[in-house]
Order: C-alpha cells, then structure tokens, then sequence
C-alpha cells in the first residue's frame, strides 16, 4: 500500500476520557504494544493493519450513514454498495495493497458485516484457483482478478445443504451443442442462500451433479455467467435470481436464490482440474485430486477461527469490559459510594472467562491461519496427504470456537444489564453476525463427526503401531500415538502448563477410545456401519471437541513458551487468561478429567479456588487486556465500549438520533388514534 505521511492521525483521542478510565489504565503491569504484537500475529503485521485502518478512516468514501443501527435493509445493502464500489476502485488504482491490508481495510469499512462481493474472495476465487485448468485460469483470471467478474459459490439448495452428494441440480452433457445444460428439476432444487447471488454478483461457481452419457458423475463445480456485463441484467435463457429476505442479520447481504431451466453454458465451463469431459462426452477424473472440491471450504472454516470466533468475542469483551469499568451499581458497603460493577466478583467470572477464551480462539485462530497457508501449498501443488487432517481440524475447530464464542458474546451482552439490550451496545450486531457463522460453512453436528471420522482412523493406525514417528510433527494428532501405549502421569495440583495439556490429551485419548468402543460394541451387534455410527454420535462429538480443545492449548502453550523468552509482564498475563481458560474447561467437563487424568473431585475444587484467584490476578489489567485488542471505535460501532469511556453521553446521543424522535408526534400514533378518537 502506497504510505502516506500526511494521514498519521493519532489513534485515540486521549483528551476527554473518562476520569475512571485514566485511573484504570495507569494500573497496567505490562507491554501493551508487545500483547498487540501477538495478537496480529507479528509486529509488522500490526503496523500493517494500522495504516491500513488509517487509510479507510482518513477516507470519505468509506463513511458510514449518520448511525449505522437505524439503517433500513435498502439502506444497509446501498451503503456496502456504495463502500464496494470504492474499495473495489482503490483496490484496482493501487496494486501495491497486500492480501493482509485488503483484509485489514476490509474489516474496518465493513465493521462486522459480511459485505456482498465477499463471497468473490473467500470462495469464488479460490475455488476457482483452485479446480480450474491451466488454460482456463489465463482465459477468466484477468478479468477475476480485476472484478470485471464479480462471484459467488453456490452450493446450497432449498432442500439439501449439509449433504452435498444429495444436491439435485444437474449439469447435462449436450454434446450435439458442446455445452452443459443446468438445470432445477424440483422446487427443493432451487439453489438458495449464496451471498451475493440476490442482486451483486454477475458469475458464480455453481456445484451440479455432472451428467454425461447418462450416467451421474457425482458433485462438480462449473462456472456460469448469470448477468450481462453491461446492464447487470440477469441473462436469458432460463434464469430466475432474487433476494431471499430478511434474516436475523446480514441486513447488508443480499442473499439470493437462483432457480435454473435448462440453462446453457459451454462445455469448458466446467473447472477442470481434477476431471473433465472431453469434446465427445468422455468423463476423466484424478482421483486422488478429487477432495480438492472441498477446499474453499476447509480454507474459509480455518480463517473463521480468528475472524469469527476470536475477534467476534473479543468485541463483545472489549465492550463489556469498558462499560463494566464505567457503570456504577449498587451498594456494596452500607453508606458507600457504588461501585463499578467490575468489582462483582459475580462479574468477573463472566467477564474475565470470556477475555481468557477470546485470547485463546484469537492466537489459537493465528496458528491454525499459519498452518492452513503452510500445508496448503503443497496440497496445490497435488500432495494431499495434508488435507485429511487440515480438514478435521479446522471442522472441529471452527464448530468448538464459535459454539463457545457465541454463548460468550452473549454473555458479555446480558452482563451489560439493560443497555446490553439496546443496538447502541454494538453487541446484538456482533451477535447476529457471529452466529450465523454457526451455520455457514457447515452446521456444527455434522463438522465434528467430520473430525471424529478422521479421530477414529488416526486411533485405528495408533494401536497398530507402539510410536509416533510414522506422523508428521505437524500432526495435531500425534498425542494419540503417545500416550497410548505410555503410563499416566500423576498430576500435581496446582497444574503447571505442560500439565494442562497434557490433561487435556490424555481427556481427549479417553474420549476418542469411549467413541471407537461404542462404535465397536454397536457393530458387533450386527448393526450396519451407518447405523452404529449414527447411534454413537453423542461419543463422536464429545470426542472431536475434547481434539480441538487440545489443538486450543497446545497450540496457545506453544506460544507461551515463546513469549517467556521475550517478555516476562506478557507472559504473565497471557499464563493467566491461559491458566483461565484452560482450568474453567477442566471444570465445566469435570468428569471427563477426573476420569481420564485419574484426579478427584477435592482437586477439582482445587482448580476452583484457582480461578477465583485468578480472577484478582487479571482484574488490574482488564481495561489493558482489551485495549491490547486495539479496535477502533468505529470497528467496534458501541456507545459503551469506546475507548473514553464516555458512555451516557453517546447513549444519549443514540436516543436523539432515533428516526422516532423526528417529530414530537408520530404520524401513525396521529391517523390511528387521535383523528379516530376525534372522529
Ligand atoms: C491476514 C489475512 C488473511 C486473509 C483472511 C481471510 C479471512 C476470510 C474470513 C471469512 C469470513 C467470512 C466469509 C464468509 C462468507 C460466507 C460463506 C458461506 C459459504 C457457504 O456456506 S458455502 C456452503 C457450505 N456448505 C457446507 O459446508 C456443507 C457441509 N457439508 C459437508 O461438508 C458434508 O458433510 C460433507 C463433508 C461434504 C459430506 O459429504 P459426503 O457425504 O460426500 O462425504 P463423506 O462424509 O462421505 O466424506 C467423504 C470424504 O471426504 C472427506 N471430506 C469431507 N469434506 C472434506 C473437506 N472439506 N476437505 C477435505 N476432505 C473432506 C471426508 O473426510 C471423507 O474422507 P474419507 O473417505 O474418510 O477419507
Ligand atoms: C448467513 C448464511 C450465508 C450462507 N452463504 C452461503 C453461500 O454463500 N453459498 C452456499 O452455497 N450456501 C450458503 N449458506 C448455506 C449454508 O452453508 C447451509 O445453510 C449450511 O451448510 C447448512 O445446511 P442446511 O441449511 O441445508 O441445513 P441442514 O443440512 O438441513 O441441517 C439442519 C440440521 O439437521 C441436522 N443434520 C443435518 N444433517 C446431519 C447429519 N449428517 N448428522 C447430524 N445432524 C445432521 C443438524 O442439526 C443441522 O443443523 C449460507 C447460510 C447462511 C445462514
């Protein structure tokens, strides 16, 4: 991105802050900048992401309406319209901006909105990049890369999501024509949700069960041009697009549906890296390249760890914690002044749970980002070996993170009281954005029997063999191998951190082993497979969340060992939100622990007693703890977690702005009541 010296404006505005707040700050005991560091993954990648948020606020064109929270869906969808069109614009005079800074502008125009040509970017073009041949990349990539085509990934229909195999819409072979003709045989067919799709995107990859010669080839993507160029008009010859409606959020999304009648598209229009049909209808496939598929998928799932579940949350903590270090309630000692509510240790709990788990998807989130690029470079390069396990993790991980994430979010909404409730809180749109991860990219039930599948095969190759060296070190797995056939420690309470996980593997070893013998058990009754598969799901799922917890501290461990050689303040705070988190799940699934780790109920209360110290431990640094997040005010988009603390004042302020407050009496209050009651 070209720099701008002119643009350095300060970051926060420390003239005016609440008097609380200063006091609050000064009782910092660490390196704010360093925790930053880590949070973004790299000091350069935080100056990064300042200048490309100073860019988007010193930036007309990217303003929001007057108060974001009264926007109408019309209005909403205009204005990511109008911000779309100036990012794309600046996106294309300045080549120079990175991946990273797109990204990072991204975020802050769109402050927790998925705008509409999203889907271009995180799915379309991947996936496209993906499965696409050489020829076809040089022939559609240009005008990809420069939005002269705008994208979206269809998949899902009205009667089929999770189960891809089970789409209806069909892609037949004409070979008197040399085209592939798409069609929806049935209502349920009708391809539904793809964002984007209602009113933005002009080309799709649509996945359709590939037809030639008569016989069902299973599950390809194709592109497929919907609208003119020119007019944006949907194109002719059997296309039916629209809008789906309102949802719970999304209000800025137009997602769509898309109803196919024998529409044509020319035969090199399937993607075909991996299969293809030749001239006279011949299928040719790669087997071993087949899964490739599937991996916009596996890619979006591993980013959503940190851009969902992490910075989701840490939002909604960032805004509790500020407005808990504000409000004033209750009388805590007789005759007393009220204190912040803060102080309830009742809040803490919540609050500082929550601040400990948003640190953990956030720097967990970072590493699985690290790993997906890694591993993902060879899998493109035609060595899949990687992808069984980069997909069972980022499954797991993205259903755990974001299942916690969103009963954190709203936890930190309720802790707010009455003004938690209220849009100015910034939390209900957190909220809605957040959850409704929960269900694209693949329903929650359905990922972790993903990763209990993969679980199972790793466990079936562990008892095989007495060691680990057949796996790769990258292997979140490889704890399997180890203590399987190794003595169970004893565990000395308090826990030290390489205690904690290995706590939390010899609790995930235990589940997976309860798993496979049920599965076993069942099948050894002559159930069929998918039976007995079926009615061992509950022991499955427990079992791929109790892997992706161990990929959460293991991975945040790692971390920490690094930060110790570093900085001795950071360490000490992130042990504590690390010692939090990790204790306060040990508790919540105390019977597994105590059951795997050969520990009693006395050490569980133990464990107890140590949150609540620590507790007291963190709360000097909680206002630090969420400033370290360092999110602007206009990403967090809340009258009670700006950084000054000022929050009646822009509560207030809300209220005024109402669209009800235009007049002194409302036009409808006046037809339906007064002129009746006159009449
Ligand atoms: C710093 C800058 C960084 C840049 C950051 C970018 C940030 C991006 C952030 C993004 C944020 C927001 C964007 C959001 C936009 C919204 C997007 C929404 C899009 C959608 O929702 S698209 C539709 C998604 N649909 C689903 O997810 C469907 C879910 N269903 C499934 O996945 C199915 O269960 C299924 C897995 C497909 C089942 O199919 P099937 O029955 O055929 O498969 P089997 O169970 O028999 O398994 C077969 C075999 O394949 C393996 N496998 C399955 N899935 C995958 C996979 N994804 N990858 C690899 N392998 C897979 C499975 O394990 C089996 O293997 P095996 O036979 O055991 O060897
Ligand atoms: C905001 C949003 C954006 C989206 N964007 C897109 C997009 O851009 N492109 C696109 O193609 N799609 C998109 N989708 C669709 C999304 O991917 C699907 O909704 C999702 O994959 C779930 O499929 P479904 O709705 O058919 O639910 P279903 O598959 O009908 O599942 C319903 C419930 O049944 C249960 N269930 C189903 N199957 C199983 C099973 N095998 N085992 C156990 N339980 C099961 C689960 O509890 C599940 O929650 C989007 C959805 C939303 C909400």
């Amino acid at each position: 991105m070209k720099q701008d010296e002119t643009m350095k404006v300060k970051r926060y505005d420390d003239t005016n802050v609440n008097p609380d707040f200063v006091a609050e700050r000064k009782k910092c005991t660490f390196n704010i900048e360093l925790l930053t560091n880590i949070i973004d993954g790299s000091s350069y990648l935080t100056e990064t992401r300042r200048q490309a948020q100073l860019a988007v606020l010193n930036n007309e064109s990217f303003s929001n309406l007057p108060d974001r929270y009264y926007a109408s869906r019309d209005e909403a969808y205009a204005q990511n319209i109008r911000k779309s069109a100036a990012y794309i614009k600046l996106l294309k005079e300045d080549k120079s901006i990175s991946r990273a800074e797109s990204y990072f502008m991204q975020c802050l125009i769109f402050p927790n909105e998925v705008p509409p040509f999203s889907l271009h970017t995180t799915m379309f073009t991947p996936t496209f990049e993906s499965m696409a041949d050489e020829e076809q990349k040089k022939l559609w990539m240009p005008r990809i890369e420069n939005y002269e085509i705008l994208g979206t990934y269809i998949q899902t229909e009205m009667g089929h999501g999770t189960n891809v195999r089970g789409l209806e819409t069909t892609a037949t072979f004409d070979p008197s024509t040399d085209e592939f003709i798409i069609h929806s045989p049935t209502l349920t067919s009708i391809k539904w949700w793809p964002g984007g799709l209602g009113k933005t995107c002009n080309c799709a990859i649509v996945m359709a069960s590939l037809i030639t010669n008569g016989r069902n080839e299973g599950i390809h993507p194709f592109i497929v041009q919907l609208r003119d160029f020119e007019t944006h008009e949907p194109l002719k010859g059997g296309l039916t697009i629209g809008d789906i409606g309102t949802k719970l959020g999304f209000h800025g999304m137009d997602n769509g549906f898309v109803k196919f009648d024998q529409f044509r598209i020319p035969r090199r229009n399937m993607l075909m890296k991996s299969a293809k049909v030749t001239r006279d209808g011949t299928y040719q496939k790669e087997k071993k390249l087949e899964k490739l598929k599937y991996g916009s998928m596996v890619f979006v799932r591993a980013m959503l760890v940190f851009n969902q579940a992490g910075q989701g949350l840490a939002q909604a903590v960032t805004i509790a914690a500020r407005y808990s270090c504000v409000r004033r309630q209750s009388e805590y000692a007789p005759g007393q002044e009220e204190p912040h509510i803060i102080e309830y240790q009742a809040q803490q709990h919540i609050l500082f749970t929550e601040l400990a788990a948003s640190y953990i998807f956030y720097i967990a989130g970072n590493k699985l980002r690290e790993l997906y690029f890694t591993m993902n470079y060879d899998i493109q390069k035609g060595d899949l070996s990687d992808l069984p396990e980069l997909h069972a993790l980022s499954a797991g991980l993205k259903a755990l993170t974001l299942d916690e994430a969103v009963v954190g979010i709203e936890r930190c909404r309720l802790i707010c009281g009455g003004h938690g409730y209220s849009a100015a809180s910034g939390i209900p749109k957190i909220y809605t954005e957040v959850v409704a991860a929960c269900t694209y990219e693949g329903v929650h039930p359905v990922l972790y029997l993903q990763t209990a599948r993969y679980l199972l095969k790793v466990y079936q190759a562990a008892l095989l063999s007495s060691s680990a060296s057949s796996l790769p070190d990258n292997q979140s797995s490889k704890y399997i191998f180890r203590h399987l056939h190794s003595e169970r420690p004893r565990f000395h309470f308090p826990l030290s951190f390489v205690e904690i996980v290995e706590a939390f593997e010899r609790r995930a070893l235990m589940c997976i082993e309860k798993a496979s013998k049920k599965l076993d058990g069942l099948l050894a009754t002559g159930r069929p497979h998918h039976e007995a598969w079926n009615y061992s799901a509950c022991y499955l799922i427990r079992a791929a969340k109790a892997h992706s917890h161990v990929y959460l501290t293991s991975s945040v461990h790692e971390q920490l060992e690094t930060v110790r050689q570093e900085d001795a303040g950071v360490y000490t705070v992130l042990g504590q939100l690390f010692e939090l988190y990790a204790l306060k799940s040990i508790v919540d699934h105390a019977v597994e622990f105590i059951e795997s780790c050969g520990i009693t109920t006395d050490q569980i209360n133990i464990c107890i007693e140590r949150i609540e110290a620590l507790l007291l431990n963190i709360r000097p640094n909680v206002l630090p703890l969420v400033d370290a997040f360092d999110f602007p005010d206009r990403l967090l988009g809340s009258a009670l977690g700006c950084y000054d603390g000022n929050v009646y004042q822009r509560l207030y302020e809300y209220a005024l702005n109402s669209p009800l407050n235009k007049s002194t009496v409302n036009v409808a209050y006046f037809v339906y009541y007064i002129a009746i009651n006159i009449s």
